[in-house]
């Protein structure tokens, strides 16, 4: 029985960064065992080291802690998350850089295999990093009247093999070109077309309730024979990322710390800024 109340347990409480900040609130039902996992560092949820760092830490407990069920959301309603932070791009400090790359091959290792089944209840706009999360997961919900896609190509860069595999997955091989090739942002109303998503919410109540619904498909489901289908059907993907991290962390550097891309990336934060 999957009750409203959510109980905020010892690791809920638990301050994953070194900052003196929060930036990630898990809360975990206690009836279900359905832990809600909210990204909260205002405006965008743009991901920066600090974030990612929580993000992991609390997914290595709820994997530890056997959690029933994840369901990742946003603190806004506006925003599921705006992707990478892009200061970080900008800070060519090296040790950071090599840092931050490392923790969002952690976090993606984490989330896109973890054992609990995984909801995206996506509340907001989801660009870039942010849709990355959200395709990470096994089912997405989203607010009606926003955007999701990996629109890379639009800043002048390139998504990794492991966007592209994470994208492909869900729609197929010919939509992730089309998708990714032109940056192509999609409406709700389009992601649902397409399959990007699974179900569309009025707000984000309905859509923490969806998410909750969804869960409870494997309710009557034994956890080890649901998780085992998942790794066999996820493992390749997860390991050809494992396998090659190294090299996907040197690429990165390599690219990220270019002229050109540095030039693209300056010129596309200032049309952010502009465009308000
Ligand atoms: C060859 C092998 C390949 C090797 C690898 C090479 C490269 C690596 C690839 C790296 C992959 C990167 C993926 C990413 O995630 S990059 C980030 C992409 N994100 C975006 O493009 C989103 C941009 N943001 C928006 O579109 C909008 O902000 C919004 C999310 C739709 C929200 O709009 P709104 O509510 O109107 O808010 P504002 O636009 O006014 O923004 C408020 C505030 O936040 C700043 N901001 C927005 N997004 C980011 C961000 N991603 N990082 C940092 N800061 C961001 C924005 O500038 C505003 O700041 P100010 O208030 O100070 O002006």
């Amino acid at each position: 029985m999957f009750l409203r109340r959510s109980v905020t347990l010892a690791m809920s409480l638990k301050n994953y960064s070194s900052e003196a900040k929060n930036l990630v609130a898990v809360a975990v039902n206690n009836q279900t065992g359905v832990a809600t996992v909210t990204l909260q560092r205002p405006p965008v949820n743009s991901l920066n080291l600090e974030l990612l760092n929580e993000l992991s830490s609390a997914l290595t407990e709820l994997e530890e802690k056997k959690a029933r069920g994840i369901i990742l959301k946003s603190s806004s309603d506006s925003v599921f998350s705006a992707g990478l932070d892009i200061h970080e791009f900008s800070n060519t400090e090296e040790g950071r850089l090599k840092k931050f790359w490392t923790a969002l091959q952690d976090v993606w290792i984490k989330l896109y295999g973890h054992s609990a089944p995984t909801v995206a209840c996506i509340n907001g706009h989801a660009p870039a990093g942010g849709c990355l999360l959200a395709l990470s997961c096994e089912y997405r919900v989203m607010l009606k009247q926003k955007t999701i896609g990996l629109n890379e190509t639009k800043l002048g860069i390139v998504a990794p093999l492991w966007f592209i595999a994470s994208m492909e997955n869900v729609i197929g091989r010919r939509l992730t070109e089309l998708s990714l090739t032109t940056g192509k942002m999609y409406t709700t109303e389009e992601a649902l077309k397409i399959g990007l998503i699974d179900e569309i919410a009025e707000d984000t109540n309905d859509a923490v309730s969806k998410s909750e619904n969804f869960l409870k498909l494997f309710q009557n489901i034994s956890p080890f024979a649901r998780s085992q289908t998942k790794k066999f059907i996820r493992g390749n993907t997860v390991q050809s990322l494992v396998k090659t991290r190294e090299a996907d962390l040197k690429a990165f550097i390599d690219d990220i710390t270019s002229e050109k891309v540095q030039k693209g990336l300056k010129v596309y934060m200032e049309s952010l800024k502009k465009g308000k």
